[in-house]
């Protein structure tokens, strides 16, 4: 048997000294040392399996020679597939495969550079299928400490080495040993497994002393001097002295601390604060450290990319995620920062950033504090945290949502309409040229010229005034942008936003029933109108309010022929005819009956289920595209992990199951298809349409998520959590399905249920079983045989 040892080592060999050789022996790596993955988990997180700071001197000696990590060097060849280079040669003899538990040992800086080099040919710093390297390296054993080599291929396992280097790298580490199997984990696992110990962390902020300068630091701030900026709301002075006196004790970080006013904050105020933008304080706990108290900052967790706050409803789709993994106190400190924001800044903000002020976000927080107290009722404080964050979400319903400007008194429902002047800021300026630009030609101004004197007040134009009015509310609707809710948004009662309220009603019913005998007191600071007087709360009143607005939601949204909800326009008094995704929030929301569902299965369904799960809206709906029309983020062909957490949830409740695991299966597989392909990658959105690369979305905004450089660190929140909660309600056979990369036409063909006198049971049969029970029929009056 010919050992192949790379040419590096066989340099070194013959020049080291016999006394260096001596040295080498002696120490701890004989030629057929025992591997040290008996002890070491090879899954471990990243801190810990890194953490073996004595690899470099022990195995490297003073002249850092013996670790060997090299490509094997051929002659080069040409070939159709990959042009001319240094290509793998055939496995040899040597190659250790069936060792799943084999180490190498490699130099991180050296290897890196080899790799990138070598397979990285586009450039960017990603080892994806699109790049034609060899996709083949040698590495030194371990076990021969470094004298053998052993071949690693694929773009999986090469790209998965790229991306273990960077992250030893970060920490600092010259040279690690690495286990095979961790190169060539099941992608589902290694997934869940970078979520669960390196995303949520990499995800994590608070405004604490030491961290209030990550979390200050505000990529949309596109003003001359970005600097960390901090807003204190009125009512609390100590944070103001907290911040003040970390600003005198860091002068380096350049912390700029203002106050907010008293009373409301106007339009007019959000509008000037846009030269000066920062963050917004939340809350605080106090803690003794050494007997002496001191603040401590609520953390959060933000969505990821340029999305450096806390968001309204990421943060909700987000602790889906966290209580799954077990970070119930994440969870718990969002819901209480969401308190804070309806306590001091009057809603939950779009997110806590100044020029978020006026707008707010689909409100989540009843669901949120029920799963939460889910895990916590136990606790000695699970009772009462249950009862603040549901006074809160009370305020923020009576003061938010059923209030001017955004309820509408005669349809009795609510609108996405926050206040707000001038032009957006947090958006790239090239946003709104084409909106803007014939105005300022018609003036004889520049771009910025005209955007300059409208956000002044100098320039008056009505026609922007109602643009950005609604293009405020699309943005509060976190459904920006879309061809649904351009020129429109602030005057439709959409099914999302009602069916969420509808969800709170219930909840809120449910909770001081069950949980505070029908009797909830209101302390002061979430007291409004609405309860002043009385200073509590019983049930009857919401399941009222909830009975009421399912039977507006059934007369102007619901349409029986097309088996959807549509949102209601109150300005025009008519549905509109916009097919979307969120018709399947009023089952999320326990708002449709037994009937409207199985309408919505059986013919809205059909309408959004695509390769990579539900598409935002059908293409019909969307229209042409053209370079005067663009795409819009939130039409067909994307697809979001919310609409996905929220299907699946509604089809669940209503015991759709089928459905739900196979819209989850589909959007898990293009999920993990992506992270294997490209270099791990994990996107704020899909185009689910697209099966080869569907996270390469052309559209407003770009993607978030996809910029990195050799690993990302922290994927897209709402979709770390849409993986980890997909991957819960899926039963076992799916995910091994899934880890093999297996695509649902294939695993539904080798599992699909043969029956006599079925070729196959399909859940569309299911369904119309149902229908024809409830004596429904579907569009082509075809009625299912009864079983
Ligand atoms: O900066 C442009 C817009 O960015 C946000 O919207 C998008 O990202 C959010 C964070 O992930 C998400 O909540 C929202 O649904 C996305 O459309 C922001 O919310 C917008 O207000 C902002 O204009
Ligand atoms: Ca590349």
């Amino acid at each position: 048997m010919s050992v192949v040892v790379p040419s590096m080592v066989r340099t070194r060999r013959r020049k080291s000294s016999s006394a260096e050789r001596a040295d080498f022996q002696r120490a701890d790596f004989p030629r057929e040392r025992r591997s040290s993955s008996a002890t070491r988990d090879p899954f471990a997180p990243i801190d810990k399996y890194y953490d073996e700071e004595h690899i470099q001197e022990r195995l490297l000696g003073s002249k850092k020679q013996r670790v060997v990590t090299s490509y094997t060097r051929q002659a080069p060849v040409s070939t159709p597939d990959f042009g001319t280079g240094f290509y793998p040669r055939r496995r040899g003899s040597h190659d250790e495969y069936t060792q799943a538990d084999q180490e190498l040992l490699i130099n991180v800086e050296k290897t890196i550079s080899d790799l990138l080099d070598r397979e990285d040919n586009d450039r960017n710093h990603q080892i994806t299928i699109e790049d034609n390297g060899p996709k083949h390296i040698s590495l030194g054993t371990l076990a021969s400490a470094g004298y053998r080599s052993t071949d690693l291929r694929g773009n999986y396992v090469i790209s998965n080495l790229l991306q273990e280097l960077t992250l030893a790298k970060d920490l600092g580490k010259k040279v690690v040993k690495i286990h095979r199997s961790r190169l060539n984990e099941n992608p589902v696992d290694r997934l869940s497994r970078r979520i669960r110990d390196e995303f949520w962390k990499n995800l994590e902020r608070c405004l604490d002393a030491d961290l209030i300068e990550k979390a200050g630091r505000d990529p949309k701030d596109w003003t001359a001097d970005p600097r960390p900026r901090i807003y204190v709301p009125h009512g609390c002075p100590e944070q103001y002295e907290y911040y003040t006196q970390v600003a005198k004790e860091r002068p380096q970080m350049r912390l700029d601390v203002r106050w907010l006013p008293e009373g409301s904050i106007t339009p007019e105020f959000v509008r000037d604060l846009n030269d000066a933008p920062g963050i917004l304080a939340l809350a605080m706990r106090k803690e003794i450290v050494n007997g002496k108290e001191i603040l401590k900052g609520e953390p959060f967790t933000v969505p990821g990319g340029r999305f450096n706050e806390f968001y309204g409803w990421d943060s909700y789709m987000e602790s889906i995620g966290l209580l799954e993994h077990g970070r119930v106190s994440m969870a718990k400190s969002m819901a209480i920062n969401f308190a804070f924001c309806i306590q001091h800044y009057g809603k939950i903000l779009n997110a806590n950033r100044s020029y978020y002020l006026c707008r707010s976000q689909p409100p989540f927080l009843t669901d949120m504090a029920l799963k939460i107290y889910e895990h916590i009722k136990h606790e000695s404080d699970g009772l009462s945290f249950l009862k603040y964050i549901t006074q809160a979400a009370i305020k923020e319903y009576y003061s938010v949502w059923m209030a001017e400007p955004r309820f509408d008194t005669d349809s009795g429902l609510s609108r996405y309409r926050p206040d707000g002047l001038g032009v957006p800021p947090e958006t790239e300026a090239s946003h709104f040229v084409h909106v803007i630009e014939p105005y300022a030609q018609k003036l004889g101004k520049s771009f910025d010229e005209y955007v300059d004197g409208y956000n002044a007040g100098t320039i008056h134009e009505p026609e922007l005034d109602e643009y950005f009015l609604h293009d405020r509310a699309v943005r509060e609707s976190g459904h920006d942008t879309s061809y649904r809710l351009e020129g429109c948004a602030a005057n439709l009662a959409t099914v999302d936003l009602n069916s969420l309220l509808y969800k709170y009603e219930t909840d809120i019913a449910r909770i001081i029933r069950t949980y505070f005998r029908d009797h909830l007191k209101i302390t002061r600071e979430f007291q409004t109108e609405a309860n002043r007087i009385n200073g509590f709360e019983t049930s009857a009143v919401w399941d009222r309010r909830a009975r009421m607005r399912k039977a507006r939601m059934d007369k102007l949204m619901w349409n029986e022929k097309v088996g959807m909800y549509f949102d209601y326009d109150t300005v025009k008094k008519a549905k509109t005819n916009y097919e979307s995704a969120t018709t399947f929030w009023a089952m999320w929301a326990g708002a449709a009956s037994p009937r409207q569902a199985a309408a919505m299965v059986l013919k809205a369904l059909p309408k959004f289920e695509e390769f990579g799960g539900l598409v935002s809206g059908t293409e019909k709906s969307r229209g042409e595209i053209s370079i005067s029309r663009p795409n819009r983020q939130w039409d067909y062909p994307f697809g979001w992990a919310p609409q996905q957490i929220l299907a699946w949830g509604g089809l669940i409740r209503y015991g759709y199951t089928e459905e739900a695991h196979r819209l989850a299966y589909k959007w898990l597989y293009m999920v993990i298809k992506a992270f294997v392909d490209f270099n791990g990658v994990v996107v704020e959105k899909y185009n689910v349409t697209r099966e080869l690369d569907p996270h390469k979305v052309e559209a407003e905004y770009g993607n978030q998520g996809s910029d990195f450089k050799g690993v990302p660190r922290e994927g897209f929140g709402w979709v770390n959590a849409s993986f980890v909660y997909g991957l819960s309600i899926l039963p076992i056979s799916m995910k091994r399905a899934l880890g093999t990369i297996t695509p649902w036409r294939t695993f539904h063909e080798k599992t699909a249920v043969k029956l006599d006198n079925f070729d196959e049971l399909t859940i569309q049969e299911v369904a119309e079983d149902v229908a024809e029970e409830i004596g429904f029929q579907n569009e082509h009056g075809r009625r299912a045989s009864v079983l």
